[in-house]
């Protein structure tokens, strides 16, 4: 038994390889959402170095590098001795579960082909590049997006659909650091602007509140300097345990 878990969440590792520290419980929690979760132990049990794809390449532009320098390196004091860091980036890698829905175990094929969705082009700067980071209460996330040419929408501009996926993926990633594993149940999504391909863009969400195992978290999306807004969302996460993710 112990080695079948064991098995189990060495194939889930890369689903939380950010999760280093135990999770504080949300404020305004109404009810228990677990501290410490199994999945934040996964890391642990990974044993191979797998590629962090939130660090800089070739393909990043200025606009985007200079952000990643700013939150990267972001205080809460500046000008002071003694800064302390406001915001920690949160890695990200490309690996799969070895388990399906139902346990069933993935085929070799499957697991050596399966991908995040986000991660899964391998030509830098194509599609989608982005870094999170996340703030020390772990109550706002910001998102530096670049969108690559091969997720065009309507012509010169970005696929409403390519912003939905990193919607759910900033609000999920931000979820997943409070309450590791959630699942989406819900995502609403008002397209204000279009957002030019080629173009640098932040995606900020914030935790509105938690009530039992549901996590609710706003979402916007804006032109670097703020003064555009492309997209504004809400996202329901439910917490679900290792069991509910391997039934399906
Ligand atoms: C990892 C990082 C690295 C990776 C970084 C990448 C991050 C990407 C993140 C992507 C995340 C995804 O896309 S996930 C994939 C898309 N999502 C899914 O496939 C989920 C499919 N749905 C489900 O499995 C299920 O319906 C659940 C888990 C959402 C809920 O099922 P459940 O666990 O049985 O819970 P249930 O009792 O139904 O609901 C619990 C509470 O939530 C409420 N609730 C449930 N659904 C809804 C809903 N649509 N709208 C409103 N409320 C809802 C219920 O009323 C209830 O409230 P109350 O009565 O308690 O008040």
């Amino acid at each position: 038994m112990a080695r079948n878990l064991a098995r189990i969440l060495r194939g889930c590792g890369s689903l939380v390889p950010f999760m280093k520290t135990p999770a504080r419980p949300p404020r305004s929690s109404s009810s228990s959402i677990p501290v410490r979760t199994l999945v934040e132990m996964l890391p642990s049990l990974f044993s191979s170095k797998p590629r962090d794809f939130s660090l800089p390449n070739s393909s990043w532009g200025e606009e985007m590098m200079r952000l990643y320098e700013h939150y990267n390196g972001h205080t809460e004091t500046e000008g002071e001795e003694n800064q302390e860091r406001k915001w920690n980036r949160l890695p990200s890698y490309n690996r799969s579960l070895k388990y399906a829905a139902g346990g069933v175990y993935l085929s070799k094929l499957i697991q050596s082909k399966a991908r995040l969705f986000t991660r899964n082009i391998r030509d830098p700067g194509a599609a989608f590049e982005y870094v999170l980071f996340i703030d020390k209460e772990k109550e706002k996330c910001v998102c530096i997006f670049q969108a690559g040419h091969l997720l065009e929408g309507p012509p010169g501009h970005v696929h409403g659909g390519a912003i939905a996926t990193m919607i759910d993926t900033v609000t999920g990633t931000h979820a997943s650091a409070i309450s590791a594993p959630v699942l989406t149940a819900n995502l609403n999504i008002d397209y204000r602007s279009p957002i030019p391909l080629g173009s640098t863009v932040l995606i900020e969400s914030t935790l509105e509140k938690t009530e039992g195992r549901k996590l609710f978290i706003s979402c916007k999306v804006t032109s670097t300097d703020g003064s555009k807004r492309h997209t504004d969302a809400t996202a329901l996460f439910v917490s679900v345990s290792i069991g509910h993710l391997l039934k399906g």
